[in-house]
């Protein structure tokens, strides 16, 4: 099956982020891709909540979604929203970072909020607070689509190790980590920790990624790592975008999720022990 990463680099403004997200679709359509993957937030990278109250909606009348769902059913490919910021439902005054994924009838079949928070202090200058802004996620998501199992999962989820096991345990070929990983942890772990949660669970990561400047204010910048990746069940980077925005396709082959998971049983053998205390 081909699939298809989009690489973004999304901007404060919605509207501009959706032509630039659209004309990425239509091209992997092109290049023959039956499951296309956007990138985490790919609505919309600001630097205020402010800015995101004035310009995010709830997800029943977000214009990217409901554009997304119809180039879905138009051209019937699978789409992943990696995630979209709509407004919480919960929480008046905060968002959920939430992935959604729309099968070929241009239908939502599933949809996650992300769960882990990203809140580090990475430097003296460099410090996020996500959970200011957005309202986490409390249940793990897992699709049965017909090209496969999905997982899904975004960004910093991807520390977090038992959320993919559990995901795996539950029957996940695919797993999905579409991101907006800072530069500075990205070119420190991106790699690693994705190949390690394909290693661990023999599955295919499908991490589709924001990349470069996204905007600067009042001398702050917000700059992410690029460089969507595709790895093998068995480990192996088959795809790495770079840090250019832009569509990479690529074909995967679930035969090799069983392939993986027969050399090394990991995922299956018992783990079962005491303490420490
Ligand atoms: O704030 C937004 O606009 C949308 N959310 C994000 O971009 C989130 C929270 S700031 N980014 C991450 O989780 C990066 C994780 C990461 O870089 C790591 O784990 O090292």
């Amino acid at each position: 099956m081909k699939v298809a990463l989009v690489q973004l680099t999304s901007t404060p403004d919605p509207h501009a982020n959706l032509l630039a997200c659209e004309a990425f679709v239509i091209e992997a359509v092109e290049c023959g891709a039956k499951f296309i993957l956007t990138p985490e937030v790919s609505n919309c990278i600001a630097a205020s909540k402010a800015t995101l109250l004035d310009v995010l909606h709830f997800e029943q009348n977000d214009p990217f979604l409901a554009r997304m769902k119809t180039l879905a059913e138009t051209h019937e490919v699978s789409i992943l929203i990696g995630s979209l910021g709509v407004k919480s439902e919960a929480v008046e005054g905060k968002f959920a970072n939430r992935s959604f994924l729309i099968d070929r009838m241009g239908k939502v079949v599933a949809k996650y909020d992300k769960i882990h928070m990203f809140d580090v202090d990475i430097s003296e200058t460099e410090s996020y607070r996500e959970s200011a802004t957005y309202e986490r996620g409390t249940k793990a998501v897992l699709a049965k689509t017909d090209f496969g199992i999905v997982g899904l999962s975004v960004c910093y989820d991807v520390r977090f190790p038992h959320l993919y096991r559990a995901l795996a345990q539950a029957g996940a070929e695919i797993l999905t980590v579409p991101a907006a990983f800072a530069q500075t942890t990205g070119q420190a772990h991106w790699h690693a920790l994705l190949r390690a949660r394909a290693i661990e669970n023999g599955a295919y990561i499908l991490a589709p990624a924001q990349t470069g400047l996204h905007y600067t204010k009042d001398g702050k910048e917000r700059r992410t790592y690029g460089h969507s990746l595709v790895v093998s069940p068995w480990g192996e980077v088959l795809v790495d975008a770079g840090v250019e925005p832009g569509v990479t396709c690529f074909d995967i082959d679930l035969g090799e999720v069983s392939k993986a998971r027969s050399r090394v049983a990991s995922l299956t053998q018992s783990s079962v022990f005491e303490g420490p205390q």
